[in-house]
């Protein structure tokens, strides 16, 4: 009683109230399915009080089998109106999504219909409407989703391509949060056998082997991070769209290249050298990979300021970029067949900058030149170890599919294919833990011959950044295991 009421004082008022709404879950409801007409859209509850306004709603006077459709008359509470003829779905808990009783209401999905049923759940004192996420966020608190599947479920929302579909999927199935466990778990019990060691070597004869099979498990663990982590951030450009900057002198036809690609006038073309300023970007889908593409201003000297700033602007997309289009007006009468393998050869060495990215070359506006001339420039870039080049012409289309096909190439190889090999680090957030992580194992090696217990302190520091990635860390994990493994005390 004593260590109650201490324990009581100790709260404010405000973390009691906390407290108290986490052990008295209310009843959530919202419209799950997207907001505007449709045909049907799905409303859901979840919370205890789920049951109670399936009766209310339906006057139904017991449960309909669980995770079975059920045709029913969704009536108003107060006046008994019928509201919509739908199908309803109830889920027991724990076996729905949230792990609560939840309930779901298949309703017409016009706005008259979907505010009826809304406002009826509304009207009935134990439910309140969720808040943005909160079906999930119950999922994950009561152990139905790890963070890293929670993650999965917001990127396959939002998947704008097949590829991050895919990429999505994989990380909803739990895969990479299964890495991280496993990762964790093999530290808990290096830590919990150095612990072991620290405190109870010299009375219950735990061996120095102990020690030499705990360095091994970090060091694997050190090099299967390393090697997780050396990835190219495929993950991260899969989901967060690959960055393609078009770059090259004014007139070029970067603008009529961006429109070309993104099938609308994105940018302004005009024959006025310098017309583009300012980066435009377009989000588009190329074979299922997504990219930013970003038009930019021509790359010359300028008095104008304003030219200066866009150029400066231009230089530095170039630097963020995963792949460039050096984009080049093959008409320009200025470049001799020589002169034009030299400028594209420094063209790629200055885009290249000190980054190991990509570089495609495009010769624009082929139709103003012969079939002689086009031939000649072919055999020429064949010759030379430039980048891809391709021949097209923003205005008459010609060589824009094998462009097309190029670019996919590139970001095939970027990205790769999300289904194959170890699931990939999808979010900056997972990469700074695991780089958190693998510094804190670096430091467990400096420590390790000097200070047994500032290693075990490292140790601990990487299992919280682990536990940190899939929203599960326990000291009750460590004495587990501890007891589990030595069982001290026997
Ligand atoms: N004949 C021909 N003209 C083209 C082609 N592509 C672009 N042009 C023309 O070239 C001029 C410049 O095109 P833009 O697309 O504005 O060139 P840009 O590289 O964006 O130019 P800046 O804004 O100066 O950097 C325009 O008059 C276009 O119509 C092409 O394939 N063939």
């Amino acid at each position: 009683m004593w260590s109650f009421r201490r324990c009581l004082n100790t709260f404010t008022q405000e973390s009691l109230k906390r407290w108290m709404h986490h052990c008295v879950r209310d009843t959530i409801f919202a419209l799950s399915s997207g907001h505007g007409k449709c045909g049907v859209a799905v409303i859901r509850t979840s919370g205890p009080a789920s049951q109670k306004a399936l009766h209310l709603l339906t006057k139904w006077q017991s449960l309909p089998p669980p995770r079975q459709v059920k045709l029913a008359s969704i009536l108003c509470p107060r006046s008994g109106e019928l509201l919509d003829r739908g199908l309803v779905v109830w889920f027991a808990g724990p076996n729905s999504f949230t792990g609560e009783d939840c309930c779901e209401y298949h309703v017409h999905g016009g706005p008259a219909v979907v505010s009826g049923v809304l406002q009826a759940l509304g009207s009935l004192q134990m439910l309140r409407p969720a808040e943005p996420g909160e079906f999930t966020k119950r999922a994950f608190q009561n152990g139905k989703l790890e963070l890293t599947e929670v993650e999965g479920l917001g990127d396959l929302i939002h998947a704008e391509t097949e590829v991050q579909r895919r990429q999505a999927l994989r990380q909803m199935s739990g895969e990479l949060g299964q890495l991280y466990q496993r990762w964790s778990q093999q530290l808990i019990r290096a830590l919990a056998h150095i612990e072991a060691f620290i405190d109870f070597s010299e009375d219950d004869n735990v061996e120095e082997g102990v020690l030499v099979a705990v360095d091994e498990v970090v060091e694997k663990l050190r090099k299967e991070l390393e090697e997780h982590l050396e990835d190219n951030r495929r993950g991260e450009r899969l989901r967060d769209g690959v960055q393609v900057v078009l770059a090259g002198a004014t007139n070029a036809g970067k603008s009529s290249l961006l429109n070309v690609i993104s099938q609308k006038p994105t940018a302004i073309v005009s024959s006025i050298p310098g017309t583009t300023r300012d980066v435009v970007e377009a989000t588009l889908n190329i074979g299922g990979y997504p990219i930013i593409l970003s038009d930019t201003a021509g790359l010359r000297d300028s008095e104008d300021p304003v030219e200066r700033e866009g150029v400066r602007r231009a230089k530095a997309r170039v630097g963020e970029a995963d792949i460039v289009v050096a984009v080049i007006d093959v008409s320009n009468s200025l470049l001799s067949k020589e002169t034009l393998l030299a400028y594209l050869k420094s063209l790629c060495f200055s885009l290249q900058g000190d980054g190991p990215r990509s570089i495609i070359v495009a010769l624009n506006k082929v139709d103003l030149l012969s079939q002689e001339s086009i031939v000649t420039i072919e055999k020429l870039c064949q010759e030379c170890e430039l980048p891809p080049v391709c021949l097209l012409s923003c205005h008459t289309g010609a060589g824009i599919s094998n462009f097309l096909r190029i670019l996919r190439d590139h970001l095939e190889a970027i990205c790769g294919d999300p289904l194959q090999g170890g699931p990939s680090i999808t979010q900056t957030r997972h990469r700074h833990h695991l780089t958190a992580c693998l510094d804190a194992l670096g430091r467990y090696n400096v420590h390790r011959q000097q200070d047994l217990v500032l290693s075990a302190e490292e140790l601990r520091i990487a299992h919280r950044q682990l536990g940190a990635i899939t929203g599960r860390v326990s000291a009750e994990e460590i004495l587990d295991i501890i007891f589990s493994d030595f069982c001290i005390g026997k």
